[in-house]
């Protein structure tokens, strides 16, 4: 029997005809009966898969997350009729966070549960010191503190770091790795600049962090808890919404969000000139009052006032709708949208797109803020309002008031003219200064001037600084060049006629002053900061003005298309990055690579132009084993000249704080040894040059090229003034050895001191003959 023959008679139970009825509608309907069948088993699936509750396979945390315990989660006290986060999680599981950004919503994630011991990291950063300074006093304040509280075992003592020097990466992307069971907090007090500083990056590295889709939106969340508190200034920024603090806000924002809000103690702020002080002292004794607080429970603990709670969040930064979703703004906005474009029930594009502009302008009446996190770009800022630009020093500001009561004379709104003690001394034939020994510029034919007041350093040793305005860039109303050119002249005259009745004032100097024949622009601040200083140069130079300008090596853009002038100098007050950012206090976060860029211009310059290098020796600064590094900037420049001057003392309360003393100005003894060693240096490494000239007086001493000898083996340091003008009004190429004077005068040679005998050598009563170090006031204009 066959097989099919054989089911049919012993296994169907019905008859044949049936049987063939059957297999006909298998045939025709097997196609749908498949896929409906199917279908109906895939839907029971997914109701099952979504209505049980399913257990939990593994206990691994997702990769770059701490273990997120629900078990420990507290309900937040103090959230009125609002469910605790966690409990509305569990209800409404999946929890969904749109946009699929990962985000922690409890500061109890990481608790010390024990043992574990929790170390403080004060962060800081600072240009002009106050905020470095503060930090450590406050550093070491809480360390004291900390050995006195309950549980002080706990505390390993508080590091203090630099955010010029650390690698953020090693602290601000995931806390700090350590072997041990070490739990960090984290300080971080920060001024305020609005000129780029470290800050930008530090700010730019937050959130690049935040915004990276590769890490967690939130990885610092293991630490304990963090508190920002920033410097600022009120007299430049009255209020927050001028940009009091501003960084010190952004940064707290930041770390907010990295820490999923973790902000134990509220952002402080303070102006060191009024109540700084007041404010720290209460951010010290609040975060001191948390930092006991974790050593003994645990955690910022939930609902307290700068618990780092949910609830305090930021209203740009994470919203709850009713649904229990966690939305940021933007979809909020967007939901919003999409529920009202619903409602209209409208398809029509046209009228969709009127109703979202509408949405989107109720919303940001609302005081919603539309932000995108999940394109981030560096280059979208805040909309801010148009910039309104301000003059330098205007008239009635405390700088202006300041700087007129010490002798200068403020043209147009960043421009000063001021007359130099040397100029009263040579119209009195008491000598003028070392420019006269070492180029042969009479100081009562000398104007000193500036056309920009702000510079980008702080020196140690500049006695107008607390007077002076900085700035990076250009930022200020900017005046045409014949208004100071025509103000600085007029104001020079009128000072020069003002000592008219001077005793001992001498006609003929009197009668020559009234013809200004060079033009020293060093008084203070950065002549190349003023965007037309090319055209000011030329009108000095139309009159046969010539000009000595000093540069304070900080900014490689403008230097390099500076035109000619008489003499360029660049200061150079240290051999070293380190030493530089201590002597010069420079507000360029790249100033060192700034510094080395005018270098290298200069070196391409020296057959156009001379050119100095001028070094001002503070002791305990920029002295001590700096020797070889100075050969070494004077080997990669190659100027024709290097002046080398002591520091002069202006005992002002500024220079006091930066720690200058008496103490620093070094003597007339020391900057000859430290000559000599420095031209031993350079003449070892193979480099022809050679003391050329010195003024004892103004401590000060000029080491020369030896392309500024003449055939007979003579220094040749003076200028030919009246060459120099041919030369630049012919138009032509020329090198600095085209412009050489006559010889040096033997009493300004090395060896001699320096002052011209014509002269009457006067002596303060009780001052040495032979002067060791020289004050302030003396030298103050003697640049
Ligand atoms: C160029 C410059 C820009 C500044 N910008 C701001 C500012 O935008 N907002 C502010 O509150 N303070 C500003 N300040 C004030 C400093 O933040 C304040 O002086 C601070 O104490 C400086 O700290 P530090 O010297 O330790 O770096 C600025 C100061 C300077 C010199
Ligand atoms: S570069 Fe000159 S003006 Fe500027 S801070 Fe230094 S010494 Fe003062």
């Amino acid at each position: 029997m066959k097989y099919d023959a054989w089911i049919l008679s012993n296994v169907w139970p019905f008859n044949t005809s049936a049987y063939a009825e059957a297999v006909e509608v298998w045939h025709e309907y097997r196609i749908p009966i498949i896929i409906s069948t199917f279908t109906i088993l895939m839907i029971v699936r997914t109701v099952l898969h979504t209505r049980l509750p399913r257990e939990k396979l593994s206990i691994t945390p997702p990769p770059a997350s701490p273990t997120l315990a629900a078990e420990k989660k507290i309900a937040p006290v103090g959230t009125g009729n609002k469910k605790p986060i966690s409990e509305k999680v569990t209800e409404k599981v999946p929890r969904r966070i749109v946009g699929g950004v990962k985000k922690r919503n409890s500061s109890q994630d990481d608790v010390v549960t024990g043992d574990e011991k929790i170390q403080v990291l004060v962060f800081f950063s600072s240009l002009t010191t106050t905020t470095e300074k503060t930090a450590k006093v406050f550093t070491e304040g809480l360390a004291q503190k900390l050995k006195s509280v309950n549980k002080a075992s706990r505390f390993i003592e508080p590091e203090i770091l630099d955010l010029s020097y650390i690698d953020y990466d090693e602290y601000f992307i995931n806390p700090p790795k350590s072997d041990s069971n070490v739990q960090y907090f984290y300080l971080l007090l920060v001024p305020t600049y609005n000129i780029d500083t470290v800050l930008d990056n530090f700010l730019e590295h937050l959130q690049e962090t935040h915004n990276d889709f590769r890490i967690d939106t939130a990885p610092l969340s293991p630490l304990l808890g963090y508190s920002v508190f920033g410097f600022g200034d009120r007299e430049g920024w009255p209020t927050e919404a001028d940009g009091f603090c501003s960084q010190a806000t952004d940064i707290d924002k930041w770390m907010a969000k990295l820490t999923a809000r973790k902000r134990a103690f509220p952002l402080g702020m303070g102006d060191p000139k009024t109540d700084a002080t007041e404010r720290l002292k209460e951010w010290k004794d609040g975060v001191e009052d948390i930092l006991e607080h974790i050593a003994e429970t645990g955690g910022l603990g939930e609902g307290v006032v700068g618990s780092g709670d949910a609830v305090e969040s930021d209203v740009e930064d994470v919203d709850e709708d009713d649904d229990g979703e966690v939305l940021f703004a933007e979809q909020k906005v967007a939901q919003k949208k999409t529920k009202s474009s619903k409602k209209d029930d409208m398809n029509d594009m046209e009228d969709l797109g009127k109703t979202l502009n509408k949405i989107a302008a109720e919303a940001e009446e609302s005081g919603e803020i539309e932000i995108d996190f999940t394109n981030f770009s560096k280059k979208a800022k805040k909309p801010t309002a148009a910039p309104v630009i301000k003059e330098m020093v205007p008239k009635d500001s405390p700088t202006f008031n300041s700087l007129t009561k010490q002798g200068y004379s403020i043209v147009g709104s960043h421009s000063g003219v001021k007359i130099c003690r040397w100029t009263k001394s040579a119209l009195r034939g008491r000598g003028s200064c070392y420019k006269y020994s070492f180029y042969g510029i009479a100081s009562h034919q000398c104007m000193e001037t500036t056309p920009s007041l702000s510079c980008s350093n702080k020196c140690v040793f500049c006695w107008r600084h607390g007077t002076n305005p900085v700035g990076t860039t250009w930022r200020w109303v900017v005046d045409p060049p014949e208004m100071i050119f025509d103000g600085v002249k007029a104001g020079h005259y009128k000072k020069i006629k003002m000592l008219r009745g001077v005793p001992g004032v001498r006609s003929e100097r009197f009668a020559e002053a009234m013809r200004i024949r060079h033009c020293a622009l060093s008084l203070v601040g950065e002549p190349i900061f003023y965007p037309h200083i090319n055209e000011f140069l030329s009108m000095l130079h139309a009159e046969r003005i010539s000009s000595f300008l000093v540069c304070n090596a900080q900014h490689p853009d403008q230097l390099a298309t500076l035109k000619h002038v008489t003499q360029l100098y660049v200061s150079i007050d240290a051999s070293n990055r380190e030493s530089l950012r201590k002597i010069d206090r420079p507000l360029h976060r790249d100033f060192w690579e700034r510094f080395n860029a005018c270098l290298d211009i200069l070196k391409k310059r020296r057959f156009e132009q001379r050119t100095v290098f001028r070094l001002t020796l503070v002791k305990g600064f920029n002295i001590d084993d700096e020797v070889e590094g100075y050969a070494a900037l004077v080997e990669q420049g190659l100027p024709c000249f290097v002046e080398i001057k002591g520091v002069t003392y202006c005992g002002t309360s500024s220079s006091a704080s930066a720690g200058l003393t008496m103490q620093n100005v070094p003597f007339y003894s020391e900057i000859q040894e430290f000559v000599l060693a420095l031209t031993a240096a350079l003449q070892k490494r193979g480099l022809g040059y050679g003391i050329a000239a010195e003024h004892a007086h103004s401590c000060c001493v000029l080491i020369a090229s030896d392309r500024f000898k003449n055939e007979r083996g003579k220094w040749c340091t003076r200028i030919d003034y009246q060459r120099f003008f041919e030369l630049l009004e012919g138009g032509g190429e020329f090198r600095p050895e085209d412009y050489m004077g006559e010889e040096t005068p033997d009493w300004a040679q090395w060896g001699n001191g320096g002052f011209d005998p014509r002269d009457e050598r006067v002596y303060r009563k009780g001052k040495n003959k032979v002067p060791l170090a020289v004050k302030a006031e003396e030298e103050e204009g003697g640049e």
